[in-house]
């Protein structure tokens, strides 16, 4: 009975997938079950089979693929997830608003990105419970600097906690307000063109004003990242048109006429673009 129910769940979830991807309401992805050989496939759990999100020649005959539960499993369990994230991971998970926090595989990415540039100097905008800034922190050397800026007290005592934890609390700044206003005492504080790596995960209607402001502290040849770029999908969605929704729609559509970087959109969690400052 649990087993059905949960793969009831899953398969509601990875039919919700498909559903966003083809920006089809689901009752006509639902039906469209019924005829696609390829859904049924992908809405089955016990099927490690990708959605297949595309093979025609519009896209080169390459097949593009979403990912099953299995299949994503399946790159978790090639994340080397350090021990003091993981169990900060767990600890959150029991917190409210614990899907805010990037997946392993994301932090991964990012402390991927802090380790190739040679990070010295970063910043995090969005900290919750630390779960990204310390994969940042302790990829840093002992000689870098994160600066984390978070607007909510409980969840910078947790992460203060586990920087303490995890031996790199010299290494972070903690700016506890809200993060445009950090950022700006930055820039006044002279300190533009001195960073190398920033992360961006806080409020949606925010990211153009983050980016300005990160685009004046990253130093030429710096990194912006910035998470939920794909916003579950609903970017791509033309009946959804919220606040949240159209802050990124816009932005995404800014970003690719912005001269100023290179940018690099991953579909890695909600989606993750990479901008690097010419
Ligand atoms: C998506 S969560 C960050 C998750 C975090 N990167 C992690 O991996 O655990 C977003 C956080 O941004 C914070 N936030 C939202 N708006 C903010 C603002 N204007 N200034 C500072 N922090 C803000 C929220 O309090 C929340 O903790």
């Amino acid at each position: 009975m649990a087993t059905g129910l949960a793969m009831n769940r899953c398969s509601i979830s990875v039919c919700r997938t498909a559903d966003v991807l083809l920006n089809r309401p689901t009752v006509s992805v639902v039906r469209n079950l019924k005829f696609n050989r390829r859904l049924i496939g992908i809405c089955s759990i016990a099927s490690a089979a990708p959605f297949v999100v595309a093979e025609d020649e519009k896209y080169g005959n390459k097949q593009v693929i979403s990912l099953t539960p299995r299949l994503y499993d399946y790159i978790l369990s090639n994340v080397r997830e350090p021990e003091i994230l993981k169990q900060l991971r767990e600890e959150t998970a029991k917190m409210r608003g614990s899907q805010m926090q990037v997946s392993p595989d994301q932090a991964q990415l990012l402390a991927m990105l802090v380790q190739i540039l040679g990070a010295e100097r970063c910043i995090e905008v969005g900290v919750y419970t630390g779960y990204s800034s310390l994969a940042v922190a302790l990829a840093l050397p002992e000689s870098g600097r994160l600066v984390s800026c978070e607007r909510d007290s409980n969840s910078l005592e947790v992460a203060q906690r586990y920087y303490e934890l995890a031996g790199v609390s010299h290494k972070v700044i903690v700016k506890h307000g809200l993060a445009a206003e950090s950022l700006k005492s930055l820039i006044e504080n002279g300190e533009g063109s001195s960073y190398d790596f920033a992360f961006v995960d806080a409020d949606k209607r925010m990211y153009q004003d983050y980016f300005e402001l990160l685009l004046q502290l990253v130093r030429v040849g710096g990194v912006i990242v910035l998470d939920n770029v794909l916003w579950h999908g609903r970017v791509a969605d033309p009946m959804v048109n919220d606040a949240k929704t159209i802050s990124i729609r816009n932005f995404n559509k800014n970003l690719m006429d912005d001269e100023r970087v290179s940018i690099s959109m991953v579909p890695i969690g909600d989606g993750m673009t990479i901008c690097r400052k010419r």
